[in-house]
């Protein structure tokens, strides 16, 4: 059962902590089945710190995060797994010693209905194609795939992609884009960490600026381009 505003991950009042530091302080925002939404804002404002608090990644949290109606904020990582929602880490994770193949079929599948390799391949041609070359062989772009493509598998819906164009080269960025559009259209929802606001306009239906833990605008994105300015204040550029 869905939350009482309708929306698939719901956030509300979110405090987390690395050790005495407290880094998040009452972010508060929602994300609707099938949206892709941004969380917009400078170096060091929280939002990875907020992406892996919804993963249960972070051990001193409190506040509220809820999935499809069920409360997650005193669940473990597997627990949350479990219900649909994978993270995309910003380093992203792959194993170096093993292939392509290898790296895909690893992440344990959570739940029922995650993409067959044969769908990821279609998604993801690239990844066919270098389906035998070790981790280490792979590009930038090609790493940022496979660590997309190994959360398909895993039958999460509710993507979390934490700077999925970093570093990357313009015609990857673009090729991202397009993945992520896909995406979209096949239902998935995504709860995407962006530096390149340019990029985050292409992809996602709405914006939350985070500043010092929390959400301080939100920005839908057919309002961006008449709220540059204001963006462009936020992020400091
Ligand atoms: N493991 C950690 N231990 C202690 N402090 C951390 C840790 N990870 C992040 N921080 C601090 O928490 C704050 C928020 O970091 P976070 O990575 O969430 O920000 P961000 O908005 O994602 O920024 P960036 O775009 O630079 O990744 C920063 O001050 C950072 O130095």
């Amino acid at each position: 059962m869905r939350n009482d505003s309708g929306a698939l991950l719901k956030v509300d009042g979110l405090e987390a902590w690395y050790g005495e530091s407290h880094i998040l302080h009452g972010m508060k925002f929602d994300v609707h089945q099938g949206e892709v939404v941004t969380l917009l804002g400078r170096n060091g404002a929280g939002k990875s710190t907020t992406m892996r608090s919804i993963m249960g990644m972070v051990a001193k949290r409190k506040g509220s995060v809820s999935f499809d109606g069920t409360e997650t904020i005193a669940m473990n990582s597997n627990k949350i797994a479990r219900l649909g929602v994978a993270l995309c880490p910003e380093e992203r994770g792959i194993f170096a010693s093993l292939n392509v193949k290898e790296n895909m079929v690893l992440p344990p599948v959570v739940k029922p209905g995650g993409l067959p390799l044969s769908e990821v391949y279609e998604l993801f041609p690239r990844l066919a194609e270098r389906a035998n070359s070790q981790g280490t062989k792979l590009s930038g772009g090609e790493q940022q795939m496979l660590a997309i493509a190994r959360i398909l598998r895993t039958g999460a819906t509710m993507l979390l992609l934490d700077e999925p164009t970093e570093g990357l080269a313009p015609v990857i960025v673009q090729h991202i884009g397009d993945i992520i559009r896909k995406l979209k259209e096949r239902g998935f929802t995504i709860l995407l960490v962006e530096q390149n606001f340019h990029f985050a306009a292409t992809v996602a239906d709405r914006h939350y600026v985070v500043e010092h833990g929390h959400v301080i605008d939100m920005i839908p994105n057919a309002d961006l381009q008449a709220n540059m300015g204001k963006l462009k204040g936020y992020l400091g550029v």
